[in-house]
């Protein structure tokens, strides 16, 4: 029974305690402020200034209701205290400059992921989170299906506002993940021919990867509703689907694929993969894939835990994923019949694995 002095303990855990709570309660305020300052356009109003903008400059900048500048002012407090942004302390008055975590909320920055919070924050993405215990006592497949009546991949068939959302969303993370996996990982693609983008999506991370090994031609392989960009020599788009067939080449690319999906469709998806890559000359015949791998690194910083481990109930809402540790992944690769695999953590949250054969 709780009483002044705490709940069977000190009064100051009784706060803390309290405190905590409060704070897992209202952390979703940071995801909404997030998703305001992005579409106030904070970030590229104080780019655009190109100095630390005070308050007033801001308010006016972004055009909103002057009446409302204080808000903005209390605005900014949780995005500056979220590390978002910085506060300058000038001889006159406090102003606002960027930090490197709202330089890739720029609209003109290659690697920006506007599109993927934007689509994270989005209504249709969120309001499942609403029903996540109806669906621990239902019979429907994830929460986004009780709540949108039909599964993630058939909605985005159907709903062109969710198809064009998500795939601009995936296709954003393109430079980022490309970037870095073609300068610390570039062994993984030297010496390929051919590679197929399993669910590649638009077809960004495939071109962005081809553009880095002209002599790879890349063949991406997705739903017919998904838009894509336009093809070229060493870029090809194929409509199909993962779980009849892929084409043959020298190497798979899984990206954020296999999380979407169930151990038993992953199993099925990676001896669609073997039965696809024919070794060749140099460095082919494999599956490469680009995954989070829990519990890689126990030096792993806090939030970087949380943040897998959100991505992780994000997959159980939205689609029949999860996102797995090295020996869940290890034990699909066994399962399908591979025989070793080697994880490269290069990407921060996420890491590139290479199985093969
Ligand atoms: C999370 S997205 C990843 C997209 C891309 N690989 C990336 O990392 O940006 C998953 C992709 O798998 C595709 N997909 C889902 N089911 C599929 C299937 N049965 N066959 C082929 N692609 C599929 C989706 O259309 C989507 O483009
Ligand atoms: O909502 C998502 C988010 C991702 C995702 C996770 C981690 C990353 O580094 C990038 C993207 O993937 C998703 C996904 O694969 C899916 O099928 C639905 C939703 C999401």
């Amino acid at each position: 029974m709780a009483s002044a002095k705490g709940v069977n303990g000190s009064r100051k855990e009784l706060l803390d305690a309290h405190a905590h709570v409060s704070n897992q309660i209202f952390n979703f305020i940071n995801s909404m402020s997030l998703k305001c300052a992005i579409e106030l356009g904070i970030a590229d109003a104080i780019h655009k200034h190109g100095n630390p903008m005070t308050l007033s400059q801001l308010a006016d900048a972004l055009h909103i209701n002057k009446a409302k500048s204080d808000g903005l002012h209390r605005l900014m407090r949780v995005l500056v205290h979220s590390k978002l942004f910085d506060k300058a302390e000038t001889t006159t008055e406090a102003a606002y400059r960027l930090t490197p975590a709202s330089r890739l909320l720029l609209r003109d920055e290659s690697l920006n992921m506007v599109p993927f919070a934007l689509t994270i924050l989005d209504p249709m993405l969120v309001e499942p989170w609403l029903h996540v215990s109806e669906w621990f006592r239902d019979d429907s497949v994830t929460s986004f299906a009780t709540k949108h009546g039909m599964p993630f991949w058939e909605l985005q068939g159907v709903n062109a506002r969710l198809n064009n959302l998500f795939t601009a969303a995936m296709a954003c993370d393109a430079d980022f993940s490309t970037t870095i996996l073609t300068n610390e990982c570039s062994h993984v693609f030297r010496g390929l021919k051919s590679m197929v983008d399993v669910g590649g999506g638009n077809g960004a991370t495939a071109k962005a990867i081809t553009d880095a090994f002209p002599g790879l031609k890349c063949t991406v392989l997705d739903l017919p509703h998904v838009p894509t960009l336009e093809g070229c020599e060493n870029l090809s788009f194929v409509s199909g689907d993962m779980f009849e067939f892929i084409p043959h080449a020298d190497a798979v690319f899984l990206k954020h694929i296999l999380h979407d999906w169930s151990d038993e469709e992953c199993v099925k998806i990676l001896k669609k993969c073997k039965a696809a890559i024919t070794p060749s000359n140099g460095n082919g015949g494999k599956v490469i894939i680009v995954e989070m791998v829990l519990d890689d690194n126990k030096e792993q910083k806090y939030e970087a835990t949380e943040t897998q481990l959100c991505f992780d109930l994000q997959m159980m809402m939205l689609v029949t994923g999860k996102e797995r540790t090295e020996r869940e992944w290890a034990h699909l690769f066994y399962v399908a019949g591979f025989q070793k695999y080697s994880i490269s953590p290069v990407l921060g949250l996420r890491s590139a694995i290479e199985v093969f054969p």
